[in-house]
C-alpha cells in the first residue's frame, strides 16, 4: 500500500508540526492545558516562543566559600549536622559543608525521615541561591541528592537550566519538559525566511536559534540572550516584526482592493480662491504635504493616508485643501474630530475660510437632536451641504451622504487600527468608498509609524510657520503659586491672555471639574479686576461654547480648564500657560498642552507646576520639555522613556504586544523589516501566510482574507 498523501488543498501551516495544539503534546491533559493558557500558550510553537527569563548553571560544581550571596549554584558537601528548630515555624536546619566553606539547608516543609536520612558525614550535591541568615549563608528548601549519587554527575550533555516566566501551580520542571518536547518538533519547522536573507543578515536559521535559547551550552555568555542582543533572540525578534509588519500590509492591500475610490482631478477654482484669502502662505510642508493628498485622490484607490504634524504646523488648512479638492470634483467631504469642542474648533475655521467661497459647512454632533438634525440629515443626503463637520456622530447609520469622495478623521492621538476599520465600514456605500486622511498631532518616531501603522501611508508636516518663538518652558515647586499667581497679574495688565490647566492623575472627569472650578475660585479672588472663566468635561456644552467664545475674542482674560483644551484649541493671543501637577502627565500630553501657548507673535511661556519633591523620571520629563519644543525630538525621547506602547496610547498597547520583539531594544532592526518585507513578498510571495499565521494570533490577524 502506498504511502497517505497529503490533501493538495492543505495550507503550509498544517504541515507545520508546530502550528498544533498544545494538547498534541505528551501529558497536557484539560487541566494543564488550562494553565498554559494563562500564559498564552495554546499551540506547540507559542511554547518554542516562550523564551527563558535567565539561566541556571546546574552542572559546574560551586565551592561553597567562592558563592557570593544571591547566587545560585550546585554545591557538593558533607552533611555537618541535622536538627529540628522550634520557634514559630518548625523547621529542618541542615547544616553542610565543602571544606571551602558551610551553610545552612533550611526546609520549613519536611517529613520525619527526612532528617534520619541527613545522618553527619553523609555526601550531599544540592542546587539552590545562597542567601544571608540569622547564623550564616543559608539555602531554603534547595533541590537535593544524598549519598553515592551525590557525587555523581549528570547523564546528558551539560547545558543551562532555563527559568521561564510562569503562572501558579505550573512548575518550571513541566514547562522544561514540554519545550524538550517541542524543540523535538521545532527540528520539522518551515523556516519561512530564505537562508540568503538570515545569511545577509548574519542571524542563524529558526531551529538553530530556538534550541539555542532554550538550552545554550553551560558556558554560554547569558547576558545577551536574556537582555536579548544575542544574535538567536535578533533571529526570532525579525521574524515576529517581519509577521506584524507583512499582516498590516495585507489590511491594506485588502482595503485597497475591496473597493473603488472616485478619481478626484481638482481644477483648482476653490483652491486658488482659499490660498488668496489666506493672510499667510503655505510652508514648503504643507505645500508637499497637500501635493501628496492631491496626488493620492486622482487615483481609483481610496487613500488612507496618516498626516503627522507637530502642534500649530497648520494641519487644519491642508485638510481644507483636500477638502475643496473633493467639491471641486462634484463630491462632498466629511471632517470627524474625536471631542465636541474640537469638532466645533474646525467647524469655525472651515466656516471661515469657506464661506466666503459660498461653500456651506454642515454640522452633525450627537447633541444635535429632532428637527434640525432631521433637516441637516436630509441636506446631507441631498448634496446640499459640500462639506460637513462633526464628531463620531457623522459616522451613524442614518447619516447618509450624495457622493462622498474625502473623510479627514482628526483622530489626534487617540486613535487605533480597530477604530479606522469601523470608520472605513461607515463610510462604505456599496464597492465604492471614499478617500480617507487620518490627522494626528502626535509625532511618531518614523521607524515607528512604519511598523505600527504599515497599513498607512504617512505624510509628514515638519515645519512649523515662520516667525514661531519656542515657548519658554520653567519648571516650578507648587510652593511658589503666588509668584505664579502674580506673573499672570502682570501678564494679564499688557492684555495677554493666560491658560491655567488642572490636570488629575485619576481619570475622572468629576474630580477633574471639583479640582477646576476650586482653583477658579482661588484665581478669581486673587486676581480682582480681571475676567477669568472656566471650562471643563462636566459643563453644558451651550456654556461651554460661551466660555470658548469669549475667550477667543478676548473678553476673558484667564482661562482656567481641564485637559478638556489639550488639543485643538487655538488662541492666538493667548501667551502663557501653567500646567499644575505636571509631574504627573506624560510627556506627549505636556506637548499637545503647551501647544495652545506659542501660535502668536508675542513671546509665549509655559510654566510646569510640580507637587515635589520629584522623582527621577519625573525630572526627566520635565527637563524634555524645558529643553525641547520639537514633537518629534520629546517623541523621540519618550519612546525611550515610556515605551512605544505608552506613546501610542494604551489602546495600542494590545495589538503591540510582542513575545520576542520589544519596540524599543529592537528598534533598530525595524528598517531591515521594511525590506525583508518587500523581499519575501516578492520572492516567495506563498511564505507571507504562514509566516503571519504563525506570530500574528487570530484577533489580530485583521489583514486576513
Ligand atoms: N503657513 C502658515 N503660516 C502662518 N500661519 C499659519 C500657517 N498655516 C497655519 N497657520 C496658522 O497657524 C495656526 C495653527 O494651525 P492649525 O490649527 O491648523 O494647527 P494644527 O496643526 O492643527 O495644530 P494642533 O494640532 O495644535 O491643533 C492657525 O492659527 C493657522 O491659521
Amino acid at each position: 500500500m502506498s504511502e497517505p498523501q497529503a490533501p493538495s488543498s492543505a495550507s503550509a501551516s498544517d504541515q507545520d508540526p508546530a502550528g498544533q495544539p498544545i494538547t498534541a503534546l505528551r501529558g497536557v491533559g484539560p487541566q494543564l492545558a488550562e494553565r498554559l493558557a494563562r500564559l498564552h500558550l495554546a499551540t506547540v510553537q507559542d511554547l518554542l516562543f516562550h523564551l527563558p527569563l535567565r539561566y541556571e548553571d546546574r552542572d559546574t560544581v560551586r565551592r561553597l566559600g567562592a558563592l557570593r550571596p544571591g547566587e545560585s549554584g550546585v554545591v557538593i558537601g558533607r552533611v555537618e549536622h541535622a536538627g529540628i528548630a522550634e520557634g514559630r515555624r518548625k523547621r529542618l536546619i541542615v547544616q553542610i559543608s565543602d571544606g571551602t566553606g558551610s551553610a545552612d539547608l533550611v526546609f520549613f516543609h519536611f517529613h520525619p525521615g527526612q532528617r534520619q536520612q541527613m545522618r553527619p558525614g553523609t555526601p550531599i550535591r544540592c542546587f539552590g541561591e545562597l542567601r544571608p541568615g540569622p547564623t550564616g549563608p543559608q539555602m531554603v528548601h534547595p533541590e537535593y541528592r544524598l549519598g553515592p549519587r551525590a557525587s555523581a554527575g549528570d547523564e546528558g550533555p551539560h547545558g543551562l537550566t532555563p527559568v521561564y516566566p510562569t503562572t501558579q501551580g505550573l512548575h518550571q520542571q513541566t514547562l522544561r519538559k514540554l519545550i524538550d518536547q517541542a524543540l523535538a518538533l521545532a527540528r520539522h519547522m518551515p523556516d519561512w525566511l530564505p537562508a540568503e536573507l538570515t545569511r545577509e543578515l548574519g542571524l542563524p536559521a529558526l531551529a538553530e536559534a530556538l534550541y539555542y535559547v532554550h538550552k545554550p551550552p553551560v558556558d554560554a555568555d547569558t547576558a545577551p540572550l536574556v537582555e536579548g542582543r544575542h544574535p538567536c533572540v535578533q533571529r526570532l525578534a525579525v521574524e515576529e516584526l517581519l509577521a506584524h509588519h507583512l499582516s498590516m500590509r495585507r489590511l491594506r492591500a485588502h482595503l485597497q482592493a475591496a473597493a473603488d475610490a472616485p478619481t478626484i482631478h481638482g481644477d483648482g477654482r476653490l483652491t486658488r480662491r482659499l490660498l488668496d484669502s489666506l493672510p499667510f502662505a503655505l510652508t514648503e510642508a504643507q505645500r508637499r504635504v497637500d501635493r501628496e493628498l492631491a496626488e493620492d485622490m486622482t487615483r481609483s484607490v481610496p487613500m488612507l493616508r496618516l498626516v503627522q504634524g507637530d502642534v500649530g504646523s497648520g494641519k487644519t488648512v491642508v485638510a481644507a485643501l483636500a477638502a475643496l479638492r473633493a467639491v471641486e470634483a462634484g463630491y462632498q467631504a466629511a471632517i470627524m474630530a474625536p471631542t465636541e469642542l474640537l469638532a466645533e474648533q474646525h467647524w469655525r475655521s472651515f466656516n471661515e475660510w469657506l464661506a466666503p467661497l459660498d461653500i456651506p459647512v454642515g454640522w452633525v454632533s450627537g447633541r444635535a437632536a429632532g428637527r434640525r438634525r432631521e433637516a441637516m440629515l436630509a441636506a446631507l443626503a441631498a448634496g446640499d451641504y459640500p462639506v460637513v463637520v462633526g464628531t463620531h456622530a457623522l459616522f451613524q447609520d442614518d447619516v447618509r451622504f450624495q457622493a462622498l469622495g474625502l473623510v479627514i478623521v482628526d483622530e489626534q492621538h487617540r486613535f487605533g487600527v480597530h477604530q479606522r476599520l469601523a470608520l472605513k465600514e461607515k463610510g462604505h456605500r456599496g464597492r465604492s468608498q471614499p478617500h480617507q486622511i487620518i490627522m494626528t498631532a502626535t509625532p511618531i518616531p518614523r521607524t515607528l509609524a512604519m511598523t505600527a501603522y504599515a497599513d498607512l501611508d504617512v505624510s509628514v508636516i515638519d515645519q512649523l510657520p515662520p516667525g514661531r518663538k519656542p515657548v519658554k518652558t520653567v519648571a516650578v515647586s507648587e510652593t511658589r503659586r503666588d509668584e505664579v499667581v502674580a506673573r499672570i497679574g502682570a501678564a494679564l495688565a499688557q492684555g495677554r491672555q493666560a491658560y491655567w490647566v488642572c490636570t488629575l492623575i485619576e481619570d475622572s472627569e468629576v474630580l477633574e471639574a471639583q479640582a477646576a472650578e476650586e482653583t477658579y475660585a482661588a484665581l478669581q479672588a486673587a486676581l480682582p479686576g480681571h475676567r477669568v472663566g472656566l471650562v471643563h468635561g462636566r459643563m453644558k456644552p451651550a456654556d461651554k461654547d460661551t466660555v470658548m467664545a469669549d475667550f477667543a475674542a478676548g473678553r476673558i482674560g484667564l482661562l482656567v480648564a481641564t485637559t478638556v483644551i489639550e488639543v485643538g484649541v487655538n488662541v492666538p493671543n493667548a501667551s502663557l500657560m501653567i500646567i499644575e501637577n505636571a509631574e504627573r502627565l506624560g510627556l506627549a500630553q505636556l506637548h499637545q498642552l503647551r501647544g495652545r501657548v506659542g501660535r502668536g507673535e508675542a513671546e509665549s511661556s509655559c510654566v510646569l507646576m510640580y507637587h515635589g519633591p520629584l522623582s527621577q523620571a519625573a525630572r526627566a520629563r520635565l527637563e524634555v520639555l524645558r529643553r525641547s519644543n520639537d514633537g518629534f525630538e520629546i517623541a523621540r525621547r519618550d519612546l525611550e522613556i515610556r515605551g512605544p506602547g505608552e506613546l501610542l496610547g494604551t489602546r495600542q498597547t494590545g495589538e503591540l504586544s510582542y513575545r520576542v520583539a520589544d519596540l524599543n531594544r529592537d528598534a533598530g532592526l525595524l528598517p531591515r523589516v521594511q525590506v525583508l518585507g518587500d523581499r519575501l513578498q516578492q520572492a516567495h510571495p506563498e511564505r507571507v501566510e504562514p509566516l503571519v499565521r504563525r506570530w500574528v494570533g487570530a484577533s489580530e490577524r485583521y489583514g486576513q482574507v
